[in-house]
């Protein structure tokens, strides 16, 4: 009897012995199927066979047709559970989850989803360098998961560094941050504020959940969009959080329009909270320099004479209280739990 190798045609592998004479064999290497003769071949699949899947003991979540696999939580908000995730693909990108809790949110997550696409098409000046600390939209829907409820989720690019919020900042610094770092995490959050002025919306929440740090490039983002709007439309704010109440101006709670003024005394009354100060009052603790303590405190009074309305002059007078300060700008590093 003549023993035949048998040669995959599709890549050359070795075949293994055919168990019956008319037996198919399935080449473990490209998937070509081989009839047990050699003679004929079933064509190769189109596309190599899959890769494993990537962790598959960890939970996944389709949202708009794309699969993500959860990697962790990043936070939870006032409506909403955020998750770091992967797109389940071997062409991979990692995102930000933000899935709503109470179904009857659903609508909150859908406009803020909506405020950012519109934010992203903004011609204001920078746009190019502020709508990348922006949340940048990639896909809306109701996630469909085998076992859960569908719930209205948005996913974001995911911005590597920008983890830490202003909360888990002042927890990592029991008495307050540095005055010296107080100053760029004020002037970023003024330079952002700015553009969103300019673009005609106003933030309406910005509270130390919402501020998130690059601790080593000085950097900061803004998350949290439900509660933004077009100014211009004159309308109350859609949603407030109850918990952050000493952050708002007073007269929000009454039912007034926000205006860029409210982000700005916002701002004021979380970078004197992230100071150890207080945010109702903005004041601060006594190490922090007069000059900057006297311009926080006035920015913080929603009835001050000389309160700000414009992000960029505001940030022109951060920048001479702390030359008054400090004296000429320089580099102080700041560090966070986990980073060097
Ligand atoms: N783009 C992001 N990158 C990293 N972490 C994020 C991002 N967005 C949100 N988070 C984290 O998730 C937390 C909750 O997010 P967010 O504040 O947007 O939810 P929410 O309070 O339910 O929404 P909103 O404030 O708009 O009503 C944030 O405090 C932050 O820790």
């Amino acid at each position: 009897m003549e023993i035949q190798l048998l040669k995959c045609p599709g890549c050359g592998a070795n075949l293994p012995p055919p168990s019956a004479p008319n037996g198919i064999l399935v080449c473990d290497y490209c998937g070509a199927m081989v009839s047990a003769s050699g003679s004929a071949v079933w064509p190769m699949p189109a596309r190599p066979a899959d890769d494993p899947p990537f962790a598959p003991d960890r939970p996944r979540v389709t949202v708009a047709g794309t699969r993500y696999v959860l990697l962790g939580r990043l936070g939870r908000g006032d409506g909403s559970d955020v998750f770091l995730a992967r797109r389940d693909a071997r062409v991979t990108e990692l995102v930000v989850l933000k899935v709503v809790r109470a179904l009857s949110d659903a609508d909150l997550v859908a406009r803020e989803y909506e405020i950012l696409e519109e934010l992203q098409g903004s011609r204001a000046q920078g746009a190019e360098h502020f709508t990348r600390l922006l949340p940048q939209p990639v896909a809306k829907g109701p996630t469909k998961d085998p076992e859960g409820t569908p719930r209205q989720a948005a996913v974001y690019r995911w911005n590597s560094g920008f983890q830490h919020t202003l909360t888990s900042v002042r927890d990592a610094h029991g008495g307050g941050v540095d005055p010296r770092a107080a100053v760029w995490m004020w002037k970023r959050l003024l330079e952002l504020l700015g553009f969103v002025h300019r673009s005609g919306y106003v933030h309406g929440a910005v509270l130390p959940p919402h501020l998130l740090i690059h601790p080593r490039d000085h950097g900061l983002m803004l998350v949290g969009w439900c509660a933004a709007m077009r100014f211009a439309s004159r309308q109350p704010l859609p949603c407030t959080s109850a918990r952050y109440r000493d952050f708002y101006p007073a007269a929000l709670w009454k039912g007034d329009v926000p205006t860029p003024t409210t982000d700005l005394v916002m701002a004021a009354r979380s970078i004197a909270w992230v100071m150890g100060g207080d945010a109702a009052t903005g004041s601060t603790p006594g190490g922090v320099p007069p000059p900057l303590a006297d311009l926080l405190k006035q920015q913080c009074d929603v009835n001050h004479r000389e309160v700000a309305f414009d992000a960029w002059q505001l940030k022109e007078r951060v920048d001479q209280a702390a030359r008054e300060s400090y004296g000429e700008p320089k580099f102080v590093p700041f560090t966070m739990p986990g980073w060097r």
